[in-house]
């Protein structure tokens, strides 16, 4: 593609020469280390490194040309200045592969919880009933079927835009994360839905306050194609915040809730079957695949959004009833005593008084409740999600999450303290995970429910003292004496 094709929609800083427009570009590349033969190197001034100190690296790797924000004057290569080089790198991706998110039907989600599993019931729905759909989030990218590792619940604008342009199916339903769009990821994409979950108390070490994280979360919503649909969940305060921004301004809007103006308005919840009546505008009732008020949620923005896209109610009232439910979200497995073991994602404090709330609703008699703090992640909901453990659940061990920088040792001294503090006297801690575990499971017995959150389906990033890789491998492995299947 030529330079001049490239750059429709950037506006540069710097004067160039009319004939480095002609430039003939064979790539992009945000990493020098990626860069190839004829590529442009975009140079970003990240969190950790400075993309513009790496500049010679990419020209050595055969850049023909570099878009920087600095101002840059002796390069052997055109330089070409703009002032936000992320947002370059989205329009400059987007022409590159040619927009195909414009020939794709496009479903964004945000919201703190429950993003991921709105995701994969979503694509669930629109693939029993015929209509193709890839999926980009935490867990992975699923594209034409094919898993492909994901760095990022929603990846930088340049992977996106090739995992689009990979793509041979109808739509498109990606996790759109906080981070993700304060830095410009989703650079001109536009979205036939966009969907609210709720906001909740999570990435405060990021966005500072609540009311940034906020803001951070309703940019999703200028991404909307003129005449596309917001779902929001409006018994969220924050997403009847969003509600009203948005009518205010015009936008379509189906909102879910209790409340009489709600589109989707629930009539009552029934826990005991996982099933919500809702007037639609006569009095439906959805079934929920998975057991927990936030999942009756999940799954009721997955219904608004297929009946958004036209699919007829009976056929999602039939097919949502299959779903298998998500990797590592409230994974069950029973031991041979009778106990009952779950492995959950939750690391939010919402999440968390949901999935302990879920399992004493579904029968537990005593909920022994195992979890760790990641290490550099926002501090101030340690004490929350403590209180909220020692409120619900009958006992509660503190082990080792990710630690990312912190020492084992500290970590160790801040957990004993909180327990100490906030514990409630319930809780201890066994820095050992699988031995946490282990023990747990050994010494439950029927009516115990062992609630184990935090990594879901996540690999351990430390090693242990059993021979296990993940929750579920050492729950397989204190259950049957094997990690595997
Ligand atoms: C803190 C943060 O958000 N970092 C994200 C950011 O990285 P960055 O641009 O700051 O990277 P950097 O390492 O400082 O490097 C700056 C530039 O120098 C370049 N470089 C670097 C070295 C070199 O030799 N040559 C070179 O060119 C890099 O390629 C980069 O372009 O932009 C990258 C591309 O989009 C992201 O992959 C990266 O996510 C990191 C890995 C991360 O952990 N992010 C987390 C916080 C995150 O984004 N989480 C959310 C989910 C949150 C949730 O759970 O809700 C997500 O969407 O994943
Ligand atoms: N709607 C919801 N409200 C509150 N908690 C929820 C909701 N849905 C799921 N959860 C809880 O949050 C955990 C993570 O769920 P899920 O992966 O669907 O959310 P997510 O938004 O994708 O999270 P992340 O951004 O961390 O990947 C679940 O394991 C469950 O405990």
């Amino acid at each position: 593609m030529k330079l001049n094709e490239l750059l429709k929609g950037v506006t540069l800083l710097n004067n160039i020469d009319n004939y480095i427009y002609d430039l003939p570009i064979h790539g992009l590349a945000d990493s020098s280390q990626e860069v190839n033969e004829g590529f442009l190197f975009v140079a970003i001034k990240g969190f950790k490194e400075d993309g513009h100190k790496h500049i010679q690296h990419a020209i050595q790797q055969g850049a023909a040309a570099i878009v920087g924000e600095q101002d840059i004057t002796d390069l052997s290569v055109p330089y070409l200045q703009v002032s936000n080089t992320r947002i370059a790198l989205g329009v400059m991706a987007k022409n590159f592969y040619r927009d195909p998110a414009s020939r794709k039907i496009m479903i964004g989600i945000t919201g703190t919880n429950g993003k991921t599993t709105t995701s994969y019931l979503i694509k669930h729905l629109l693939e029993q009933n015929g209509i193709s759909c890839s999926v980009m989030g935490t867990i992975q990218n699923i594209v034409n079927n094919a898993s492909i590792k994901s760095a990022n619940t929603t990846p930088s604008s340049l992977i996106l835009e090739q995992l689009l342009a990979l793509s041979n199916d109808e739509a498109v339903v990606m996790e759109v994360s906080s981070h993700g769009l304060t830095q410009h990821r989703i650079e001109g994409i536009e979205f036939d839905l966009c969907l609210f979950t709720n906001l909740h108390h999570e990435h405060l070490d990021y966005h500072g306050s609540m009311d940034n994280y906020f803001e951070a979360k309703s940019v999703l919503f200028d991404h909307l194609k003129p005449g596309g649909t917001a779902i929001i969940n409006i018994d969220d305060q924050w997403g009847e915040k969003l509600n009203h921004k948005l009518l205010e301004k015009g936008v379509n809007v189906c909102s879910i809730g209790r409340r009489p103006e709600s589109s989707l308005q629930i009539a009552s919840i029934d826990m005991a079957h996982s099933a919500v009546h809702f007037r639609d505008p006569h009095e439906t009732i959805l079934l929920s695949p998975m057991a927990g008020i936030h999942n009756i949620y999940n799954s009721m923005m997955a219904y608004a959004s297929a009946l958004t896209l036209g699919v007829p109610k009976d056929a999602i009232h039939r097919t949502i009833a299959n779903f298998e439910g998500v990797e590592g979200r409230f994974e069950t497995s029973k031991t041979s005593t009778g106990a009952v073991v779950i492995v959950d994602y939750a690391h939010t404090p919402d999440a968390v008084y949901h999935c302990l709330t879920t399992a004493k609703e579904s029968g537990a008699k005593r909920i022994v409740h195992i979890f760790g703090f990641r290490g550099d992640r926002d501090t101030t909901k340690r004490k929350e999600m403590i209180e909220i453990t020692s409120r619900i659940s009958d006992r509660f061990i503190i082990t080792t999450d990710d630690l990312n920088s912190v020492s084992a040792q500290e970590m160790q001294k801040m957990s004993s303290d909180f327990v100490e503090q906030y514990g409630n006297n319930k809780g201890s801690v066994l820095m050992d995970r699988t031995v946490a575990i282990q023990q747990a499971i050994s010494q439950s017995s029927a009516g115990d429910w062992i609630v184990i959150t935090g990594k879901g389906h996540e690999k351990y990033s430390h090693d242990f003292q059993l021979p296990t890789d993940s929750d579920k491998e050492t729950v397989r492995y204190s259950l049957n004496g094997s990690s595997k299947e």
